[in-house]
């Protein structure tokens, strides 16, 4: 390959590393809710063919060497193995073919690797070859057509289902593969039948049906069910799979994303990874930190940095050597000046759900970008084979959470896409304004406060009125506790001010314990207090009662019915606690996907 040939192509791959990555953690979304996307895809699609084919621009001139060199790439990369994994992988690769289509001729080597590698897993391969002809550009399926000769060809081929794709589609197909024109419109309603998740293939179905099977981990004692009050069935209550006795762990969980209070970044009393208490001249500060995060140890300094730290805060590159190759030299000046404008934002700010948030997505992406590295190395190897394996990604995870809206905030989203697209290039597609809303709002509606060893009382009053403070579910009050994280079994806990079970931070650090309050039966439903319960000094019961129902409903916006309020409530001493309704929400997609029903059934109603 020319040096020139070369240059492009590192640039071209570290873009299209990066909008794959986008593609991975905001593709996938719009194509399952946004009708508008996908059609502006297939005009993007017919557009690009049309203008191939009258430009009649030959297969972008891959040599024999690179198609070989991409076919190995290929073969050495696991394929799914069970039929729900496989509909999942063929999908994502026929979406990142799509959108590198459209981005004209340089894609085109990485557009028809990626149809390539869907035709490995697709069960019908001559369907979707005749599919291919019509639909995708002609140079594009030129080169699908070329992998495959390679493929068959090739002694070294392993006994795979491409070699019976070909002599099957030869049989069939003597002509040209190559046609020219835009596809017609029944070949697009094929492909979007085919592409389309939300025409509820059984697969598809399967998966969705599965998910509170396969989450949470057996191990961890619980499961997630429909709230038995729910016709619906997308209420959600967490319940114990065995007995318990009082003081009894029913299970311990990691955060998924953490961060310490505003006022204590900075400052050298607790890890800024794991939350835990450092002593005096033990905490380790990296030189260049724009939070001024401190750890107790190197693993968590190194631990913080690989999962969010260096891609948001950071100057090292975010890609492995081998395809950064001297890309992250050229993007610095750029990826600075974005994140010193980010961090001075999130500092001014002093809130942590835009970091919880922003930190979350940045797991999103080193998540996917590690999917697409064969080997997994470093700190977090084994979380991320874990993760690379597992059929359900964070976004599954996530997309389940219940929220409130928040409010859209155009500085915040266009500074933190500034950093991600700054670090790789493409990746600024991956948030828009929207999404980042909801990302936010579901960080503040599930977080949980991490407080150990009674907590402190030296945070600063805040002097933002009540309705507009940080909220987060903690029994110890959010003044008490020194960080919050987003637990994702636990975010199923519902709320009562007599709860069966209480979070414990047991071990120092935001490992939450989760401790049963009383006997527990299988099936029996767990319940948290998300607010001070206790009756002050000062208060009548009536006053307690007020204060912990009015919290309730300005911090998660639904009028607590557990037994105790509503026993206590019965002696008409029910005052206005500032809400009608729950006005909590599950996304659309999710309420569609399981109800089976049309977008117009979807319900924001509590059950
Ligand atoms: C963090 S979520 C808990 C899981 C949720 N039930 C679900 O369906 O995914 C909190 C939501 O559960 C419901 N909820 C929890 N505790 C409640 C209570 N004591 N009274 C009424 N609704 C409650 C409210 O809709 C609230 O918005």
């Amino acid at each position: 390959m020319s040096s020139r040939t070369s240059a492009i192509f590192t640039l071209a791959s570290v873009t299209v590393l990066g909008g794959l990555v986008a593609y991975a953690v905001y593709f996938d979304y719009k194509r399952r809710n946004d009708t508008e996307f996908r059609k502006q895809l297939k005009k993007d699609r017919k557009r690009v063919t049309k203008q191939t084919a009258q430009t009649q621009e030959p297969s972008d001139g891959a040599t024999i060497e690179e198609l070989r060199a991409a076919l190995a790439r290929v073969r050495s990369e696991d394929v799914p193995a069970s039929a729900e994994a496989k509909e999942q992988y063929f999908m994502a690769q026929v979406g990142m073919g799509e959108q590198l289509c459209a981005q004209g001729p340089m894609f085109h080597m990485p557009a028809a690797l990626s149809f390539y590698r869907a035709l490995r897993v697709y069960p019908s391969p001559v369907e979707l070859i005749a599919i291919y002809q019509s639909t995708v550009p002609p140079p594009v399926f030129k080169i699908v057509m070329e992998l495959t000769n390679l493929d068959v060809s090739t002694p070294s081929s392993p006994p795979e289902r491409s070699a019976r794709t070909h002599s099957e589609a030869s049989e069939e197909d003597e002509t040209s593969p190559v046609r020219t024109g835009p596809p017609s419109e029944t070949s697009s309603q094929e492909w979007d039948r085919l592409t389309d998740p939300g025409s509820q293939t059984p697969a598809v179905k399967a998966r969705v049906e599965g998910y509170y099977e396969a989450f949470p981990p057996k191990s961890m004692n619980v499961s997630v069910l429909p709230a038995p009050s729910d016709p619906t069935k997308v209420r959600k209550v967490l319940v114990v799979t065995r007995n318990f006795e009082a003081g009894d762990v029913i299970y311990k969980e990691q955060p998924v994303v953490a961060v310490l209070d505003a006022d204590l970044q900075g400052k050298e009393a607790y890890c800024s990874h794991c939350l835990r208490h450092i002593q005096k001249g033990m905490a380790i500060r990296p030189d260049q930190d724009r939070l001024g995060s401190v750890y107790c140890s190197k693993d968590c300094q190194v631990k913080a940095k690989v999962e969010s730290q260096n891609l948001l805060f950071g100057l090292e590159p975010v890609l492995p050597a081998e395809l950064d190759k001297g890309m992250s030299l050229l993007t610095r000046p750029q990826r600075d000046a974005a994140q010193a404008k980010y961090a001075a934002h999130l500092k001014s700010g002093g809130r942590s759900v835009p970091l919880l948030a922003a930190r979350f997505v940045a797991k999103q992406v080193v998540i996917e970008t590690a999917k697409m590295m064969p080997v997994k190395t470093g700190p977090l190897a084994d979380e991320l084979t874990a993760a690379s394996a597992s059929e359900y990604s964070l976004y599954d995870h996530l997309e389940r959470l219940r929220f409130v809206e928040g409010k859209a905030n155009e500085e915040g989203t266009s500074l933190l896409c500034d950093v991600l697209g700054a670090a790789l290039p493409g990746l600024e597609k991956s948030l828009t304004e929207e999404r980042h809303a909801v990302y936010q709002g579901k960080m503040a509606y599930n977080a949980i406060g991490v407080c150990y060893s009674g907590g402190r009382d030296d945070k600063p009053t805040p002097t933002e009125r009540p309705e507009d403070q940080e909220h987060t579910r903690t029994p110890y009050g959010t003044s008490r506790q020194i960080g919050s994280g987003l637990y994702l079994v636990s975010s199923y806990i519902a709320h009562s001010c007599d709860p069966s079970a209480r979070p414990s931070f047991s071990s120092g650090t935001s490992e939450l314990t989760l401790i049963a309050t009383r006997p527990l039966k299988e099936g029996d439903e767990i319940t948290m207090a998300y607010v001070d319960i206790s009756q002050h000094t000062e208060e009548t019961p009536v006053e307690a009662r007020r204060r912990r129902r009015v919290e309730l409903a300005r911090g998660w916006r639904f009028k607590c019915e557990c037994s105790r309020c509503v026993s206590e409530t019965a002696d008409g001493h029910e005052s206005d606690v500032g809400i009608e309704k729950d006005e909590s929400k599950v996304e659309e997609v999710v309420t569609r996907v399981e109800t089976g029903s049309g977008a117009e059934t979807f319900l924001q109603d509590p059950a």
